[in-house]
């Protein structure tokens, strides 16, 4: 299987995101990169779902975990009868398919494709284990190619010098964004909201933006007013972890305020994805509610004397008022007419 080489910064090379090889699965943690570089390495698909569960790597790198997880999962049962590899291979799917409830669709559909892919083998009488691998590989190359796309749409918004804010970090987008804005000689300058408790935006889109050779500032989550009224915003994006069909996304914590503020001052927010079909309406969305202790500590670091409670929903949910538009890889939609995306054939992305 060939590795598509998209020029990507380190922390989205492919090798980097989560890998398997010889019944290992080698995560880069991303909840301390860029200060340190270090790998989870998961012996179990348990393990794997367990550290997309702990956010040790996130965004899309889950999508890439979960394949390379099924892979794992293929060679822990590799000895046993045909029948218990399918049981085996099920239960696997199902349990790293929810390690995460506000993506789960999304989840479900690669460790689905990981079934099949190991149906097919099972059928050939070849390695199960390779040919989720295989699969897993052109799933993300898939993707690549999927946000490539979204990325051209996006800068067909966007000029040389803006001043482009974005929230969290949506690695896909980031990554072809950027890519395509070098391509193009568009380079914007790029503001970051650090993103608590995480620090998305500080530690992962500032550090791509830095890779890439981007001028950019990171600021944290409450300047957003502040840069808006005296720096000057010319854009807000960001990924959205589901799109629902009535125009309403959900993406992580605090991109609502940011989508008001950015309706105050006459800022454009647009939304990159695809939207989930599953999904009707924003009542159909799952906010995951993270431990309130990452709030209290910061890396393990109390900042709060004890007693203090805490709060942590993962995502909010902006309304398609505040939105000018969803870029998709079909190009840009109203939010509230995105269902149409639906009307023409949809290419498989994941
Ligand atoms: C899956 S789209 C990218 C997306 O991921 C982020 O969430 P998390 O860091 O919790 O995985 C986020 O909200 C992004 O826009």
């Amino acid at each position: 299987m060939k590795r598509e080489d998209y020029n990507l910064p380190f922390m989205l090379r492919y090798e980097n995101v989560a890998w398997y090889e010889d019944g290992k699965v080698r995560i880069l943690d991303r909840r301390i990169y860029p200060t340190e570089v270090r790998f989870v390495t998961c012996t179990t698909y348990q393990e794997v779902a367990q550290a997309i569960t702990d956010m040790v790597t996130q965004s899309a790198g889950p999508y890439t975990a979960a394949g390379m997880g099924m892979a794992l999962a293929a060679y822990q049962v590799r000895d046993e009868s045909l029948v218990k590899q399918r049981i085996f291979l099920k239960e696997a799917a199902a349990t790293i398919g929810h390690a995460r409830p506000t993506t789960a669709n999304r989840m479900l559909q690669i460790t689905h494709h990981a079934l099949q892919a190991a149906e097919l083998a099972f059928e050939r009488g070849t390695s199960a284990e390779e040919a989720i691998f295989n699969e897993t590989l052109k799933s993300l190359n898939r993707r690549y190619a999927t946000m490539s796309r979204v990325g051209d749409y996006l800068l067909t918004k966007i000029n040389a010098n803006d001043h482009v804010l974005t929230q969290c970090f949506g690695e896909t987008i980031v990554g072809m964004m950027l890519r395509g804005a070098i391509e193009q000689q568009k380079l914007f300058k790029l503001y970051t909201a650090e993103t608590r408790p995480y620090l998305q935006g500080a530690r992962l889109t500032a550090s791509c933006g830095v890779d890439m050779g981007f001028d950019t500032t990171v600021i944290t989550d409450n300047m957003v007013g502040y840069v808006m009224e005296y720096e000057g915003i010319d854009l807000f994006t960001s990924a959205a972890d589901t799109i629902a069909l009535d125009g309403y996304i959900a993406n992580k914590i605090g991109t609502k305020q940011i989508a008001l503020l950015a309706q105050h001052y006459d800022v454009p927010y647009y939304v990159t994805g695809i939207p989930d079909e599953h999904k009707k309406s924003h009542h159909d969305i799952v906010i995951e509610m993270r431990d309130p202790q990452q709030v209290l500590t910061f890396q393990g670091i109390p900042h709060t004397l004890n007693g203090a409670k805490a709060l942590y929903p993962s995502f909010d949910i902006t309304s398609p008022n505040l939105i000018a538009g969803i870029v998709t890889d079909k190009g840009i939609y109203q939010a509230a007419e995105v269902a149409t995306y639906f009307d023409t054939a949809v290419q498989q992305f994941y």
